[in-house]
């Protein structure tokens, strides 16, 4: 009886029916905590889409590269400043939108897809993340991509596209009878691909417009809450994408196309807020909102600096599209908080892995921050 009363604490002298009630009691415990750990992983329901499952089936489509973000992995940190226009305050109540407020900001510029060494090309998405620091302590972090709408209406749709349009190794491209199968069962994805490839590619990250394609709810000071969708257009003029055949042999074409231009000059976009109506539909991606709705330019973005991934910069920043100031609050897409999962478990993953460094390295620039 030594050694079981020790384990349960019982003080010495009681009898071995109460001995047994205290060791089934740590055993209840035991089994409670064991089963709440396989609940929040995932081992209780192998159909459920977790976090980690959706990290997972990005690793299975694109190869682990341990120390890369699991998607958007070939990126670029990029630096600068927002200085609002005030017409933003009316709608919200963020700090960063008062009349004459300038942000600090960091960012990164990437291209979609898990391949941290693949070669630039035209028609791979490009992205812009950022995150301002607001004086009060408060952050926005926020990441846009360069297309009109998402291909995908919910996480359980994003996985299943992955799988979809996962190259044949035979071929080297996707089966079509998979893709086939995917646009029967997701005809909103099929209305979203058509839109996606009409768009206009244009020559490379520096004249691109960035589209938060999720909708968020702006709240003003007298709790008035607007749905919103924005974009970051670019000030100067768009060019044409130049092709594969005049891009030449430069692997990182797009990443130092921007470098170089930086290197001259400042780059700018004006961050124009659409208001959304009654109606419109803030909880799938995948449906552009009438083109008629109000717009609101909030203020003007502009990158000074870019310098290639390191310790404590951009590369171990989580842009979690729902850390957000008091005046911005996520809508009802469901795509939101299944990012924000998503994005925590690959950030886990790679902060705790060996680097390699980032196929673009540049000399740094930094220009003027404030
Ligand atoms: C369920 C849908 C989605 C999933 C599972 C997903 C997954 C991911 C993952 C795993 C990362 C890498 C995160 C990191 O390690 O820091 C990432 C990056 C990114 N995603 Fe998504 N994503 C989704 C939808 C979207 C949508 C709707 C947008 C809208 C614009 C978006 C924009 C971005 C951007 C801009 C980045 C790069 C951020 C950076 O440079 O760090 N994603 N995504």
């Amino acid at each position: 009886m030594t050694l079981l009363t020790d384990l349960t604490g019982a003080p010495p002298g009681m009898t071995g029916r109460t001995l047994l009630m205290r060791l089934s009691a740590i055993g209840a415990v035991l089994a409670g905590t064991a089963g709440t750990f396989a609940y929040a992983g995932g081992w209780l329901s192998p159909g459920t889409l977790t976090p980690a499952r959706v990290i997972d089936r990005l690793e299975e489509v694109n190869g682990r590269h341990p120390g890369f973000r699991r998607n958007h992995a070939k990126g670029l940190c990029v630096e600068g400043r927002f200085a609002a226009s005030g017409a933003g305050a009316r709608l919200s109540k963020a700090g960063v939108f008062a009349g004459g407020r300038v942000t600090p900001v960091e960012g990164r510029v990437a291209l979609a897809g898990g391949q941290p060494y693949a070669a630039d090309a035209e028609t791979t998405v490009r992205s812009l993340a950022l995150r301002f620091r607001l004086p009060d302590g408060e952050e926005w972090r926020t990441g846009m991509n360069d297309i009109p709408v998402f291909p995908v209406r919910t996480p359980e749709a994003f996985t299943a596209q992955l799988l979809a349009a996962r190259p044949d190794p035979a071929t080297g491209k996707p089966d079509p009878q998979r893709l086939h199968a995917f646009f029967a069962a997701h005809p909103e994805s099929a209305a979203a691909a058509a839109l996606i490839k009409a768009r206009r590619i244009t020559a490379g990250f520096a004249d691109s417009t960035y589209w938060s394609l999720n909708a968020f709810r702006f709240v003003a000071a007298d709790g008035r809450a607007t749905p919103v969708r924005f974009a970051y257009l670019p000030e100067g003029p768009a060019a044409p994408a130049r092709g594969a055949q005049e891009a030449g042999p430069d692997k990182n074409v797009l990443f130092d196309d921007l470098v170089a231009t930086l290197r001259r000059e400042p780059l700018r976009w004006r961050l124009v807020l659409t208001l959304g109506r009654p109606g419109d539909p803030t909880d799938d991606a995948t449906m552009p909102w009438p083109a008629d709705r109000e717009t609101v330019d909030a203020g003007t973005l502009t990158l000074t600096g870019a310098a290639p991934e390191a310790a404590g910069n951009c590369r171990d920043i989580n842009f979690d599209p729902l850390v957000l100031p008091d005046g911005i609050a996520p809508s009802d897409d469901p795509l939101l908080s299944a990012r924000s999962a998503a994005y925590s478990q690959s950030f886990t993953r790679r902060a705790g892995e060996a680097k390699s460094p980032s196929a673009v390295t540049v000399t740094p620039i930094h220009g003027a921050a404030l």
